[in-house]
């Protein structure tokens, strides 16, 4: 199946600054992609690239033709004291009709708040506001930007719920940055470490289930903490975008073997 997004050696540099060096990604129709690694690891930027809103400074990124991307972003400056009805934020900043916004209020999990002031809602409702705009142009990938970033725990998990149902009903591809890592090894199709570039990715269960990454990290979700902090924690010297990971290339080589 050809991908919907696909970069080729992505680099992305802010002036002289490379946040992001040789990125070869792909998602194809259906999967869950989850982004993981530490703050400044160039992850937004993946996320602003692959929608277009970020140049690159070499590579290329190639979206399937009319692709449809819903973008939850993670975060949305609003003037909490400006009156506005969630029916009308849906309808920025293209006006949608009163069915297409029933439906994707309905389908993120926030029906009936069509008339709530956007200022009243809890920070999970409004991540659901989000979701729902989102929808609202049945995107064929869904793109999430740590959309559970203030949320409590059950929340979270609530809302990555929601887009597995999302996912199912629709057939959408999701492409997620998140930190909440048990769900990232329990929902995703595939993890995506990055640190400037990419230092390791595969299947979560595969991973999790090779001798290799039990004896490096332990099982359950400890394990998954550990598949995190390992690529990170050690040294980096000089410019922290040009180190090779050999032990997390090997580690994710055996892993998919
Ligand atoms: N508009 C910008 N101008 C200059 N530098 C930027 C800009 N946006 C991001 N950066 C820098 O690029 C690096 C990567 O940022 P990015 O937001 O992609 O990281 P991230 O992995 O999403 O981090 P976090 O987990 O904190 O959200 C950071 O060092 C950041 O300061």
């Amino acid at each position: 199946m050809s991908a919907l997004i696909e970069t080729h050696d992505l680099t992305l540099r802010f002036g002289d600054r490379t946040v992001l060096r040789d990125v070869d990604f792909a998602i194809r129709p259906g999967e869950i992609v989850t982004v993981v690694g530490p703050n400044g690891s160039g992850k937004s930027s993946l996320m602003r690239a692959l929608i277009g809103g970020l140049k690159p400074a070499a590579g290329r990124v190639t979206r399937a033709r009319g692709l449809r991307v819903g973008y939850v972003p993670q975060k949305l400056v609003l003037d909490r004291t400006l009156p506005m009805t969630v029916r009308r934020f849906l309808s920025l900043p293209r006006r949608v009709t009163d069915e297409a916004a029933r439906e994707a209020l309905a389908r993120a999990g926030a029906a009936g708040t069509g008339q709530q002031q956007l200022a009243t809602l809890s920070g999970g409702q409004f991540q659901r506001v989000l979701l729902a705009r989102a929808l609202l142009d049945r995107p064929q990938l869904l793109i999430l930007d740590e959309a559970t970033a203030g949320l409590d725990q059950p929340g979270a998990a609530a809302f990555y719920r929601l887009i597995e149902d999302v996912r199912h009903d629709t057939g959408c591809a999701v492409l997620m940055v998140s930190h909440d890592l048990h769900v990232v090894m329990s929902a995703s199709d595939r993890v995506i470490c990055l640190n400037g570039h990419v230092c390791c990715e595969g299947t979560p269960q595969v991973v999790s289930e090779a001798p290799v990454y039990r004896a490096l990290f332990g099982e359950g979700t400890r394990g998954a903490l550990a598949l995190y902090r390992h690529h990170h924690d050690h040294h980096h010297h000089g410019d922290a975008q040009s180190h090779d990971h050999p032990q997390a290339e090997r580690h994710a080589e055996q892993a998919e073997a």
